[in-house]
C-alpha cells in the first residue's frame, strides 16, 4: 500500500450522524451541473468522479468508497471480467460510476446499484446519466434484500459475479446468506466488503471465515436470527431517522459455501489513518507468497475481499469408487424398470387412443426426391432411397433417422458398433448392422465392415454420426464409398467430410492456425510437445512480481492446457487455470501430463466468459440448418438460443465462413465451441474447438420438418442463389436426459445428504429442478411414438456396459448417457 496524497483528501468527517442526509446530497448535484467544466464533465465518468471529488475536498465529507479504496475493486472487476456486478448501497453513485464504468470497460453487461433512500437514488440516476452510464447501470430503489429478491423474480438478476457491500453494516450477512440461498451467489462468485474492520463487521467476518460445519450449526440454532449484535451503536442507528428499526432477511444462506478471503488495505477518500490491524492469509491461488505477507502490516483502512468456493473436496464418498458406483446404477436401473415399463405401456395407449397430437406423416415419394434430375427433359420415375444412419446408440444418430423416417418416404436404416444400440430397436429403422469397432491402430475392420454394410444395402445417402474415435475412418469410408459405387455406375452421397478435412479441423492445434489464416479472431494459443515448452510459455506470460501490483499493470494472464489428441484423463482436468500458486507446483502440474511429440497438448490462453456450442449441416459448402446454444457441463442440457438473436447470427456468419472457403465439395456437419466476450452489438467470438461431426444439439430440430429436406438436399445440383437456413422450430423445448438429471440431481444429492455431505437444501433444489425438467423439457431419447431406445438405453444398454466395467475392471470418471461416451480414469 502506497502513502496518501493529502491534496486529494476529502473534508473531515463530521461526528455522530451528521455527515449524511443533511441536505449535502442535493448540493451536490448543484455543484455538479453548475460546474464550469460541465460540457467535459457530460459523458466522461471520469470527470463526474472528479467533480464528486472536488465537492468532497473543498465543500463537505461525503462517504464514498474514494479513489484509493476504489482501485481496489477496480482492479478485481479487471481480473473477474464480471458479467453482472450489483453494490449494495450507492448513495450519490461514486462507486456506482466508477465501477460501472469498470464493468462496462471489462466486457461486462450490468452494473445494479442497490439503494435505499429515493432521494439518494435520484441523485444516483442523475450523476450516472450524466456519466453517459445508463446503458450498463440500473440504479434499483429499495430495501437491498427487498430488491435482491425482486431482481431475482423477475428474471433480471440470475447470478452475481461480483458484488461489492458497502450499505447498512448489519444487513451484510443477511444479505449474502439471501443470495446465497437464491443461488445468485454461487462458486466463482467475488465479494468485496467495505469496513469490515473500520466501522467493524464482525459478523460478517466470523460468516466469511466459517466452516460448512460451523454455519451448518448456527443455521440450526432456531430463534437465533440476525441482529445488531457486534457493531458500533452509531452504525446500527445511522439510517434510524428516515426508515426506523431495520428488518432483515431471515434466509439460512448456504452452509455448503465456503470463502476464501483476504484482506485488502487503504485509505478512506479523507485519508485519515488508523491503528487497527487485522491480518488475514490470501487463500487466492495465485498470490504470491511475499504479497500475502505484506498484507499482515499494520492495516489503515482496507476492504475485505472474499470468494466462495466449494469447499475442500473431502475423501470422495465409497459411492464414487468403481465396484460400488457399478452397483449402484444397476440397481437403479432395475429399481426403475417398472416406471420405464409403464412409460412405454402408456405411450402405445396414448397414441393407440389418439390422445396426443398426430405422428409427423411419411409423405409419398414424388418428384422432389429425385432432385438431381429436376432439370432433365425425360424425368425418370422417383425412387424410394436407402438412407443409412451411422451411430444411433447416440441420440444424435436416433434424432436423424427418427426425422428422416418420419418425415420423407425413404427407407432408412441404421449401423453401430454396439448390438445394443438403443437405435436398432426404434420403429424408424428398417434394418439394423453391427459395425466392427474401430480399437487403436487397427481401423480397417471397422472400415471394411462400414464399406460392405454400403454396398450390400445399395446405400444412397449416407449420413455419419460415429463417435470422435471414428471421425478420421469415416472420412476414409466417404472416399472409398464414392470410387467403389461410381464404378459400379451408381450416385452415392454422404454428409460426412472427407479424411484431411476432419483431421484439419479435428486437431485443436492445426484448427486455430486454421481460423487464424483466414483472418479470424482466435485465443492465443500454443502448440506443446514437451513440458519446458509450456513452462517457458507461462513463465513469459505471467512474470513473478515481488510485490503489489501497481495500478495499470498488465493482469496476469492464465492459460488452460489441453490435450490434442484424445486423452479423457487429462480432459478431466484441463480447466485447471495456470500457472498455479508457485513455479514449483505449476513445473510438477505440467511434468504429470506426460506431454511428448506423440502426445502432444495446447496451452490456450483462459478466456473467463460464457461458452457456447453450435450445430450445422453443411451441403455443398453452404450452410443448409444451424443451431446454438449455450454449453452445458457434460452437454446434458440443450436450449436453442433465438436464432434471430445476434449472437446466433454472429456464430452463424462464422460458419458460413468458413464453410464458403471449401467450395461445393464440403459435405458433412460441422459444430464448433465459442467464448463469447460482450453482448449485444459488441460480441467477440473467440473459437475454440471444431468438432466436423454431428452435434447432440441436432435433437432441437425434431419439430422442424425441414430439416429432413436439408438432408435430401445433397442430391441437388450446388444452388446458385441463396438458401434460407433451416433453423429449430420455435419456440423450442428445451432437452434433458432423464437418466442423467435422475443421478445428478437427485440420488447423488440424497446419498450425500446420508453421509452429511449435503444439506436437505440442495436434496429439494435438485429434486426441484428434476421435477421442472420433466414437466416442462422434453427428454433427449424419448418418443412417444417410439418409445422402445428409451427403455432400452437404461435398462439394456447402461446396465450391460457398467457389467462389463466390472468384470473387465476398467474404471471410467464419467459417463455421457446422450453420446453413451464412458470417460476413463
Ligand atoms: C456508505 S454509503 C455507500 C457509498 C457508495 N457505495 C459509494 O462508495 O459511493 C451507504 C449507502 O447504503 C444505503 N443503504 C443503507 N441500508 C441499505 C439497505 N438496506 N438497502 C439499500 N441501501 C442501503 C444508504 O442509504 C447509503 O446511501
Amino acid at each position: 500500500m502506497g502513502s496518501f496524497d493529502q491534496n486529494k483528501a476529502y473534508a473531515p468527517q463530521e461526528e455522530g450522524s451528521a455527515f449524511f442526509d443533511d441536505g449535502r446530497e442535493i448540493e451536490l448535484l448543484h455543484f455538479v451541473y453548475s460546474h464550469t467544466n460541465l460540457e467535459n464533465i457530460r459523458g466522461s465518468p471520469k470527470n463526474v468522479l472528479a467533480a464528486i471529488d472536488e465537492y468532497g475536498r473543498t465543500k463537505k465529507y461525503l462517504m464514498n468508497v474514494g479513489e484509493d479504496k476504489g482501485r481496489i475493486v477496480t482492479d478485481l472487476i479487471a481480473e473477474v471480467k464480471p458479467k453482472t456486478m450489483v453494490e449494495l448501497g450507492g448513495y450519490v453513485g461514486y462507486s456506482c460510476i466508477l465501477f460501472g464504468d469498470a464493468v462496462r470497460d471489462s466486457g461486462g453487461q450490468r452494473y445494479y446499484s442497490l439503494e435505499r433512500d429515493p432521494a439518494f437514488a435520484a441523485v444516483i440516476m442523475s450523476l450516472v446519466d450524466l456519466a453517459g452510464l445508463s446503458d450498463t447501470v440500473k440504479v434499483v430503489v429499495g430495501s437491498s434484500d427487498e430488491s435482491i429478491a425482486r431482481l431475482h423474480a423477475s428474471g433480471a438478476l440470475e447470478h452475481i459475479d461480483l458484488m461489492f457491500l458497502d450499505h447498512y453494516k448489519p444487513a451484510y450477512v443477511t444479505d449474502l446468506k439471501l443470495c446465497e440461498e437464491l443461488r445468485l451467489v454461487t462458486p466463482g462468485s467475488v465479494l468485496a466488503a467495505d469496513n469490515v474492520i473500520k466501522p467493524g463487521n464482525p459478523p460478517y467476518l466470523d460468516y466469511v471465515r466459517s466452516s460448512v460445519q460451523q454455519k451448518r450449526k448456527n443455521a440450526d440454532e432456531a430463534g437465533k436470527g440476525p441482529g445488531t449484535e457486534g457493531f458500533l451503536e452509531t452504525n446500527v442507528k445511522m439510517y434510524e431517522k428516515r426508515f426506523g428499526d431495520a428488518k432483515f432477511s431471515q434466509s439460512k444462506g448456504n452452509p455448503s459455501l465456503v470463502y476464501k478471503s483476504k484482506l485488502v488495505h487503504s485509505y478512506e477518500p479523507t485519508g485519515e489513518p488508523s491503528s487497527e490491524a487485522e491480518c488475514v492469509r490470501s487463500s487466492y491461488p495465485h498470490i504470491h507468497p511475499s504479497h500475502s505477507a505484506m498484507l499482515c502490516s499494520n492495516s489503515i483502512k482496507f476492504h475485505l475481499v472474499t470468494k466462495p468456493h466449494a469447499p475442500p473436496r473431502p475423501a470422495a464418498l465409497f459411492f464414487y469408487n468403481h465396484v460400488p458406483k457399478n452397483v449402484l446404477l444397476i440397481l437403479l436401473s432395475l429399481i426403475c424398470l417398472p416406471v420405464s415399463l409403464a412409460l412405454v405401456l402408456g405411450s402405445f395407449v396414448l397414441v393407440k387412443f389418439d390422445y396426443v397430437r398426430p405422428q409427423p406423416t411419411r409423405r409419398p415419394l414424388d418428384y422432389d426426391d429425385d432432385p438431381e434430375d429436376e432439370c432433365s427433359p425425360t424425368r425418370p420415375r422417383p425412387t424410394r432411397k436407402t438412407i443409412l444412419v451411422t451411430g444411433v446408440s447416440m441420440t444424435k444418430g436416433l434424432a436423424i433417422a427418427r426425422l428422416l423416417a418420419q418425415r420423407t418416404p425413404h427407407r432408412v436404416i441404421g449401423a453401430d458398433v454396439s448390438p445394443f444400440s438403443p437405435g436398432r430397436f426404434s420403429t424408424s429403422i428398417s434394418a439394423f448392422h453391427t459395425l466392427t469397432a474401430p480399437s487403436g491402430s487397427s481401423t480397417k475392420p471397422y472400415v471394411d465392415s462400414l464399406l460392405s454394410v454400403i454396398r450390400d444395402e445399395n446405400v444412397d445417402l449416407w449420413i455419419s454420426c460415429s463417435s470422435v474415435v471414428a471421425a478420421v475412418e469415416d472420412g476414409q469410408v466417404v472416399r472409398l464409398a464414392e470410387e467403389t459405387m461410381s464404378r459400379n455406375g451408381r450416385i452415392f452421397k454422404a454428409i460426412q467430410f472427407r479424411e484431411d478435412v476432419v483431421e484439419k479441423f479435428h486437431a485443436k492445434d492445426q484448427f486455430i492456425d486454421y481460423i487464424e489464416s483466414i483472418g479470424l479472431q482466435v485465443p492465443e494459443s500454443y502448440r506443446c510437445t514437451t513440458a519446458q515448452q509450456v513452462l517457458d510459455v507461462l513463465l513469459r506470460a505471467t512474470p513473478e512480481t515481488d510485490g503489489e501490483q501497481k495500478a495499470g499493470e498488465q493482469k496476469e494472464k492464465r492459460f488452460i492446457l489441453k490435450p490434442i489428441g484424445v486423452d479423457d484423463r487429462a480432459r478431466a482436468s484441463m480447466m485447471t487455470l495456470l500457472p498455479l500458486a508457485s513455479v514449483p507446483e505449476t513445473t510438477a502440474y505440467v511434468k504429470k501430463l506426460g506431454i511428448s511429440p506423440s502426445n502432444p497438448f495446447q496451452l490456450q490462453q483462459h478466456i473467463p466468459s460464457p461458452e457456447y456450442c453450435t450445430h450445422a449441416l453443411i451441403v455443398q459448402g453452404r450452410v443448409a440448418a444451424f443451431t446454438a446454444c449455450p454449453s452445458s457441463e457434460l452437454l446434458m442440457h440443450y436450449s436453442a438460443l433465438s436464432p434471430t438473436s445476434h449472437l446466433c447470427q454472429q456464430m452463424l456468419e462464422f460458419t458460413e465462413h468458413v464453410a464458403s472457403e471449401h467450395g461445393a465439395g464440403f459435405t458433412g456437419h460441422l459444430s464448433f465451441d465459442f467464448l463469447v466476450e460482450g453482448e449485444g452489438r459488441n460480441v467477440v467470438l473467440y473459437p475454440i474447438e471444431c468438432n466436423p461431426r454431428a452435434h447432440t444439439a441436432v435433437v432441437l430440430f425434431e419439430d422442424e420438418g425441414k430439416m429432413a429436406d436439408a438432408y435430401l438436399s445433397v442430391f441437388s445440383r450446388p444452388r446458385t442463389k441463396a438458401v434460407d437456413v433451416i433453423v429449430p422450430k420455435m419456440p423450442c423445448p428445451s432437452y434433458y436426459w432423464a437418466g442423467h438429471d435422475l443421478v445428478t440431481l437427485v440420488v447423488i444429492p440424497m446419498l450425500s445428504l446420508f453421509y452429511g455431505r449435503a444439506s436437505l437444501q440442495d436434496v429439494v433444489l435438485g429434486a426441484r429442478t428434476f421435477a421442472d425438467h420433466v414437466i416442462y423439457w422434453r427428454d433427449g431419447t424419448y418418443s412417444v411414438w417410439d418409445p422402445w431406445p428409451f427403455l432400452v438405453l437404461y435398462h439394456v444398454y447402461w446396465p450391460v456396459q457398467l457389467l462389463l466395467s466390472l468384470l473387465n475392471g476398467k474404471k471410467w470418471s464419467r459417463v455421457n448417457v446422450s453420446t453413451t461416451k464412458v470417460f476413463e480414469s
